[in-house]
């Protein structure tokens, strides 16, 4: 089928019509990539306080296109369009609940209320106890003139507040109608650089002047020397609306990846039953393959950006007041840039925009984007109104990135704020999540089925379990296998130790694949190691209960007697624990042992 094609052909033709070639990768590459990171993105974007938490202005802005008096309900007080009659369902099904913000919310201190609070709980508590308010509190309240998007504090009161994203999952919440239409449609035209004269006078008073002729010639000329430089060949390139098609591909992108997540997390109104709806897919998405191709094109253009931050994020500080936490975060986002910056390069950046001829378009760009963003205070909705914001602050983040930052260099580059790399980290876990759920529902719709398939499964992840080691000032992150094994790593440059022996090739979590050479012979071997193995621990663990029940209660009596004489209680040694992905009982064939 079409969307088959789109998923899995490996070549990339140039195709004018598609736009850009810089992100001229295959769809498999991409697929591949994101089995690898898909895991580590989600365990960063849910389990680390530094990128579950977002700083925004939800409720102190107006949208500054139309009001409610002449518009067809865009704005945050007006009611969200819903189903025929919601009156006849319970109340926590209509969309005017599903549409709240769930979670606690702190405020962002003014600056003045932030020098008198402790460093470590600058936010008193307001998230809930346990959250490390340093990895959360966001000092840098300065603007750049290089930024894609609207500073989220700028020209309004309020501060904004930090909400929980974990809390508030993007999924189906009913907004849609008029209102939904009218700002997907404003945002759209937003998307017309090369307009005639006349209209693009009549448009000065909407937009803020942009020089869009001469940006259209630059941009044309940038990707006439690029389709010459390709195949040598004259491109027939469409004269108008040339930038259109870019900008295009990463609002449809961005629109067809709130589609998936509202197919994928989808409620039935009237049965309350949460799952993946295939018939949302099949319209909005699989009779639309240019759409799920456009996510792709984000996927390649955003995870570029995090690989080109990689240099910079190795110094950036997560958590000023939570080593531990701090270390943790670092490690995670060290360990996705290392990934996304593995070769095959998946878009290439440097093909646009660099071409000093290209300098008013890239102001155009950036202004058309911070149209697109303040379009999002006209959203509805608080939870679209909260991934609206965010993904498109991820988008701008993600261009600033591309066309402002030196890899190479770090003092020269723009600042980069704490809410700028939480929305570019989520906005890539977002669009991750929306290309594995695509692909479910494409491999379901394929062979038939009525529903989506559950996701597919992906490389495990790295342990998260940093420990401050007693012969050194910095933790670092090591790795109990559950079988008594422990593994260091040196450096913070991802080389596993074991025994003071460097393991080489491999993480201490990942198993070796199967050598070509490998026998059925070695086969059975292995597999009868494995088993081997699996029942030794089992019995090892079985023989050891009394054991570990006699330390437990002689380790608890000794806490309780210190107590009792009023010493200083001894820390409790030993821990309940989920089996995780750890445990040996999940190890799978490991050849290494032949
Ligand atoms: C910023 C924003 C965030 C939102 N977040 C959520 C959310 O989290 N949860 C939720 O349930 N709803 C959300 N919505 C509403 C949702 O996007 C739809 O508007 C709604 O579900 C109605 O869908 P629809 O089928 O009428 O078409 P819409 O999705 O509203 O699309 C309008 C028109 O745009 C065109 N179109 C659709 N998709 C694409 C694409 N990928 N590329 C190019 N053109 C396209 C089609 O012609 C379509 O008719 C959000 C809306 C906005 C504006």
């Amino acid at each position: 089928s079409h969307v088959s094609q789109e998923l899995d052909t490996a070549k990339c033709a140039f195709d004018p019509s598609a736009m850009v070639t810089d992100a001229c990768v295959s769809y498999g590459t991409i697929n591949k990539l994101n089995d690898d990171v898909y895991t580590l993105l989600q365990s960063l974007t849910t389990e680390t306080d530094f990128f579950s938490y977002y700083r925004l202005n939800l409720f102190n802005t107006e949208c500054p296109f139309w009001s409610d008096a002449n518009s067809m309900c865009g704005n945050i007080a007006c009611a969200v369009n819903t189903i025929e009659s919601e009156d006849d369902i319970p109340l926590t099904w209509r969309s005017e609940e599903l549409s709240k913000l769930e979670g606690p919310k702190a405020n962002h201190p003014p600056r003045r209320v932030q020098a008198e609070r402790p460093k470590e709980r600058p936010l008193q508590g307001m998230l809930g106890e346990g959250v490390g308010e340093s990895c959360v509190m966001e000092y840098d309240d300065e603007c750049d003139d290089r930024d894609y998007c609207i500073p989220e504090d700028e020209g309004s009161a309020g501060k904004g507040d930090y909400v929980s994203l974990v809390d508030n999952p993007e999924r189906f919440t009913g907004y849609s109608g008029p209102g939904a239409h009218q700002v997907w449609d404003a945002i759209y035209r937003e998307n017309c650089f090369m307009k005639s004269t006349e209209e693009a006078l009549e448009d000065q008073s909407h937009h803020v002047p942009l020089g869009g002729l001469q940006a259209a010639s630059d941009f044309r000329n940038v990707l006439q020397k690029e389709s010459q430089r390709l195949d040598g060949l004259e491109l027939e390139l469409d004269n108008e609306c040339l930038e259109k098609r870019v900008f295009h591909r990463l609002i449809s992108g961005m629109h067809a990846s709130i589609s998936t997540h509202l197919c994928w997390d989808y409620l039935n109104q009237t049965t309350g039953q949460w799952q993946p709806n295939m018939q949302c897919y099949k319209e909005r998405l699989h009779d639309h393959p240019e759409r799920v191709s456009n996510m792709y094109f984000n996927y390649a253009l955003v995870s570029r950006a995090v690989a080109k931050l990689r240099k910079h994020l190795q110094s950036y500080t997560f958590c000023t007041s939570d080593p531990v936490q701090d270390f943790d975060t670092k490690q995670r986002v060290n360990e996705l840039a290392e990934i996304l910056a593995r070769p095959p390069r998946i878009f290439d950046e440097e093909l646009m925009f660099q071409d000093p001829i290209a300098h008013g378009l890239k102001d155009d760009f950036r202004n058309r984007f911070r149209n697109v963003s303040r379009l999002m205070d006209c959203v509805g909705c608080d939870k679209c109104r909260l991934w609206g914001k965010l993904q498109v602050n991820g988008y701008g983040t993600a261009l600033k990135v591309l066309f402002e930052y030196d890899e190479t260099k770090n003092g020269e580059n723009p600042p980069l704020r704490r809410t700028e790399l939480v929305a570019l980290i989520n906005t890539l876990g977002r669009i991750s999540h929306s290309l594995a759920a695509a692909r479910s529902f494409h491999e379901a719709y394929e062979a038939g089925q009525e529903h989506a398939f559950p996701l597919h499964h992906y490389a495990p992840l790295a342990p998260k379990n940093a420990e401050v080691t007693p012969d050194k000032e910095q933790p670092r992150r090591v790795f109990h296998d559950g079988a008594g094994n422990l593994y260091y790593e040196e450096n913070d440059d991802s080389e596993w130790y074991h025994g003071g022996q460097k393991m080489e090739g491999r993480k201490p979590w990942e198993y070796p694949a199967r050598p070509e050479t490998a026998t059925p012979y070695d086969d059975l071997v292995t597999e009868w190691t494995v088993i081997r193995d699996t029942t030794l621990y089992v019995m090892k663990s079985w023989i050891g209960i009394p054991h570990t029940c006699y330390g437990i209660v002689k380790s608890e009596i000794e806490r309780l007697w210190a107590f009792w004489l009023g010493l200083p209680v001894p820390p409790r040694q030993w821990k309940l624990k989920a089996p995780g992905s750890d445990d040996p009982m999940r190890r799978s064939v490991d050849y290494k042992e032949l």
